[in-house]
């Protein structure tokens, strides 16, 4: 597969990009926004910049060169000729629905579909194409130029040459993948969003500052991030938006969202991606 469409040029679709175009593909990265493309397109070239300081045993690459195998575009037609698309768009469900439908229209018969979802069921989301047979679950993990696997899901109908296509698709570009079933919030996130949003109650409650409940984390369990560092670099948008559809999915009432996030997300502190979060990263831009 060799032509790789990316949809969505937030922080999933600017490293998936990134990724592909590293490996050597031809990439096509479409957003509504104009301006998310001109920040991917800086990100992608600050990414590629830093990686021989990141992954020494990686192989040096140009940015130009990378950058220069992306067409950056808000033009979703642009997709006509992907041997395969992942789509990395918000996560709710009025965004990702009437995508589908143009992603059906548009892609080529025989196109494998990645859907990078948080917590979104695959097989819900297959169904709004004529294709569910070529739908996959594409779960990266951020920042998805770095992190060695990705859990793939099975959705009711994908194809079991679906998932051979994309596993060896990911495996020409250096990732595994762990293959799992169809649940909201898949393995990863099921568990994850939980901790997270458990982390946030607990700062609410007064009962530790952000920094000592990440520092029990880091220092005691030996995590490379705290749950509330954690939630800076997902979103926390998209940290409340997967936990939302956790809780209406499953029914279950532990995965209510915590106040303090909601009331972040209305203040536009949303982590790393505005600059502040649970921790601050003005510095850090
Ligand atoms: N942030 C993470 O750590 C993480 C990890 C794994 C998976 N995900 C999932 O990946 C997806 C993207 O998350 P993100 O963090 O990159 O979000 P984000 O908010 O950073 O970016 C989303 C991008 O999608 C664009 N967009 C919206 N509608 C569009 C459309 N119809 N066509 C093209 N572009 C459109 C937006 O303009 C924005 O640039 C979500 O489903 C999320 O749950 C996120």
């Amino acid at each position: 597969m060799k032509r790789i469409g990316v949809v969505g040029a937030g922080t999933m679709g600017t490293g998936v990009a990134q990724l592909f175009a590293s490996g050597g593909h031809e990439v096509v990265l479409v957003d509504v926004v104009a301006s998310a493309l001109d920040r991917a397109r800086e990100e992608i070239a600050r990414g590629v910049r830093l990686m021989p300081l990141l992954r020494p045993a990686e192989p040096r690459r140009d940015p130009g060169e990378v950058t220069g195998r992306i067409r950056f575009t808000t033009d979703l037609e642009e997709l006509r000729a992907a041997d395969c698309v992942v789509e990395n768009v918000t996560e709710k469900w009025e965004v990702k629905r009437p995508l589908y439908a143009d992603l059906d229209r548009i892609c080529p018969p025989g196109a494998v579909l990645g859907v990078n979802t948080s917590a979104m069921p695959i097989t819900r989301i297959a169904s709004l194409t004529g294709r569910p047979a070529d739908v996959v679950g594409a779960h990266f993990m951020n920042p998805a130029p770095l992190k060695p696997t990705v859990e793939v899901i099975r959705g009711f109908h994908t194809s079991d040459g679906t998932v051979e296509r994309f596993r060896a698709l990911l495996a020409g570009v250096g990732k595994g993948c762990v293959v799992v079933g169809d649940s909201p919030g898949f393995v990863t996130n099921r568990v994850m969003m939980l901790t997270v949003n458990e982390a946030m109650f607990l700062l609410r409650e007064g009962v530790a500052s952000a920094g000592d409940v990440d520092r029990l984390f880091k220092e005691c369990f030996g995590h490379a991030m705290g749950p509330l560092e954690t939630a800076d670099l997902i979103g926390l948008d998209t940290v409340l938006y997967s936990l939302e559809v956790l809780y209406d999915d499953l029914n279950e009432s532990k995965y209510r969202p915590c106040p303090l996030l909601r009331t972040m997300v209305d203040a536009g502190l949303l982590g790393r991606k505005s600059g502040r979060g649970f921790h601050s990263y003005e510095e850090v831009r």
